[in-house]
């Protein structure tokens, strides 16, 4: 809800991070910051998940679940202030290495193998074939 940003108190990611137990829980999602030592017996996905989303910027995590939108909603029943969002330590995005653009996928790797098996094969029947009909005569 828009109307409700720099409603409470700001904390840093330091303070906020202290709290990763299961009896002091708080979370960080989308800026703000959630206390949800109430719900850690509640929560459907268990009380690990919000213990391990600790310490960090877990909106992400929160999201990658597909959390439902009355999940999304009761997430406000936790609300407890906004985050210094200059204090979250910067997580460096991962860069895959660079590859070469030729990258052949595996489906087409297979097929080549098995026709380095199968067209020898081929032509030695193919061989053994011509001789019998030509001997034959
Ligand atoms: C205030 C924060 C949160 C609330 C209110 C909340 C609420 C809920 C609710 C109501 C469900 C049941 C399914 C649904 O309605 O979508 C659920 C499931 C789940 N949640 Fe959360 N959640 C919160 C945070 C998190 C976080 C940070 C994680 C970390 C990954 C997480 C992981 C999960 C998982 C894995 C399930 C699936 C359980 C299952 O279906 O087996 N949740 N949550």
């Amino acid at each position: 809800m828009a109307g409700m940003a720099a409603e409470g108190k700001i904390y840093s990611f330091d303070e906020v991070a202290q709290h990763n137990l299961p009896k002091d829980c708080w979370l960080i999602m989308n800026g703000k910051v959630y206390d949800v030592t109430a719900f850690m017996d509640d929560h459907p996905g268990g009380d690990e998940v919000l213990l391990a989303a600790t310490g960090k910027d877990a909106t992400s995590d929160f999201d990658d679940i597909g959390h439902s939108n009355s999940a999304k909603e009761m997430v406000d029943k936790y609300y407890l202030g906004e985050i210094d969002v200059s204090s979250i330590p910067v997580k460096l995005k991962y860069v895959p290495p660079q590859k070469s653009s030729y990258n052949p996928d595996k489906s087409t790797d297979f097929i080549i193998k098995i026709l380095q098996f199968l067209v020898p094969l081929l032509i030695l029947t193919l061989a053994f074939a011509v001789r019998h009909y030509t001997k034959s005569e």
